[in-house]
């Protein structure tokens, strides 16, 4: 199949010019400024991918995602694989193989973050490949996708780790892998780097992204009081 004509300078603008904050372009940069704040995309990593329709919204990479600006968004066709915006000289995110293996899921969006909740994680987690937390409120908002609901309070939560490679892109291969073994997770943790997590919306990426966080955050807790995240829950024995 012939490859399709390039997009004009106005088509290109017009792929990222919205006055709808909902817009993936305008969304993409507010959510970024959000994410800063949380510790979540600081020293310019991490960020965030939305699609709308077959259009992939990217930020560049190696740029303070704080400071983005809709102009800065590249645009890749999902069906197609090519690139419909490049806003040069700036460069696609380098997590955008990731954010690809996300979307081969089904998902909407997937938002990259540098917590140090998910780093702290994945070093108690110690050379094990997966992370477990039950018994916990914040799981209700984790989706289970074979059995078309969301995990329970009494249920175990499993989180693929997968090890930090020297180049972002080059996590590929074992994110998908990570994916394979553990069909049902939307997110994987890098350790020592952060967590890819992802959804079928925008805003069900971000719920499930701060769901993760809070669960990161209170297991690296609990084990520092010398619990386990993934242990029963005591019976009462005093009135
Ligand atoms: C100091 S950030 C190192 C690279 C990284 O982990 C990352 O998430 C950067 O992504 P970018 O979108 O800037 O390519
Ligand atoms: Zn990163």
């Amino acid at each position: 199949m012939a490859e399709p004509a390039p997009l004009s300078e106005e088509e290109q603008t017009a792929l990222v010019t919205s006055d709808d904050p909902h817009h993936p372009a305008n969304l993409i940069c507010e959510l970024c400024r959000n994410f800063y704040t949380l510790g979540w995309v600081t020293g310019t990593g991490g960020g965030i991918s939305i699609k709308q329709d077959d259009n992939i919204y990217i930020a560049p990479s190696g740029v303070q995602k704080e400071r983005l600006s809709p102009q800065d968004m590249f645009v890749l066709s999902h069906s197609t694989n090519t690139y419909l915006r490049t806003p040069t000289p700036l460069k696609p995110s380098a997590c955008t193989p990731l954010f690809l293996a996300a979307y081969a899921k089904g998902a909407g969006a997937c938002i990259h973050t540098h917590s140090h909740w998910a780093v702290l994680v994945t070093l108690i987690s110690r050379g094990k490949s997966v992370f477990r937390i039950a018994n916990t409120e914040m799981i209700k908002g984790i989706p289970w996708p074979s059995r078309k609901k969301y995990y329970g309070f009494h249920d175990t939560l499993e989180i693929p780790i997968i090890e930090n490679t020297a180049k972002e892109e080059d996590l590929r291969e074992s994110l998908e892998k990570a994916i394979q073994d553990y069909p049902d997770t939307s997110a994987v943790l890098v350790r020592r780097h952060g967590v890819y997590v992802w959804g079928d919306t925008v805003w069900k990426a971000k719920t499930q992204a701060e769901c993760y966080d809070y669960l990161f955050q209170l297991a690296v807790e609990m084990t520092k009081l010398g619990l386990d995240p993934a242990g029963p829950i005591e019976p009462v024995t005093e009135s």
